[in-house]
């Protein structure tokens, strides 16, 4: 654990979590309620969890979240959060706290087509690129949208945050 709270990034949950830094270079620190702002996210976020299973019937149960920073040419690679019976993360929040953050910075986070989709897409062609701008809010189920995060010129942070059914 650095002194900042940060460690470096795991993949898998529990005895087969590991760090695999091929995959992943980023370093993460949890969020609980240690701070007022991350109190009102956790606050936000169970206001947006009543209301995604009021309204779409997801039964989402609980909410982890972490910050996550990429030094300059980290990056993670295409992924999936959850992978059909085996993981209880259901829908993925991300959100980012990089002020002017430009084009020329890289670091977009791609998006690729959904890995349910009845219609053909082309293979490796991401539906989003989305840069990692303070203000930008990214929600999509977390098993079906394989994404990455490209690697970038400055240091990147962002929130990542998940509902997941109960265990
Ligand atoms: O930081 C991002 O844009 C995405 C991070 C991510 O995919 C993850 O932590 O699972
Ligand atoms: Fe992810």
């Amino acid at each position: 654990m650095e002194a900042d709270g940060f460690r470096n990034a795991a993949i898998g949950r529990g005895v087969q979590s590991q760090v695999n830094t091929g995959v992943r270079r980023d370093e993460i620190a949890w969020i609980e309620a240690q701070s007022h702002t991350a109190r009102l996210w956790l606050e936000w976020a169970e206001r947006l969890r009543l209301h995604l299973n009021r309204h779409l019937y997801l039964g989402l149960f609980s909410f982890e979240s972490h910050f996550a920073r990429y030094q300059p040419g980290q990056f993670y690679q295409t992924h999936l959060d959850a992978f059909r019976g085996r993981s209880n993360r259901v829908v993925t929040l991300l959100t980012y706290l990089n002020h002017d953050w430009l084009k020329q910075h890289g670091g977009e986070l791609l998006i690729y087509p959904d890995n349910r989709s009845e219609s053909p897409v082309a293979l490796g062609v991401s539906v989003a690129s989305v840069l990692p701008a303070l203000g930008t809010l990214v929600v999509f189920l977390s098993d079906r949208f394989p994404h990455e995060v490209l690697p970038a010129t400055r240091p990147r942070l962002s929130v990542a945050g998940w509902f997941r059914l109960n265990e």
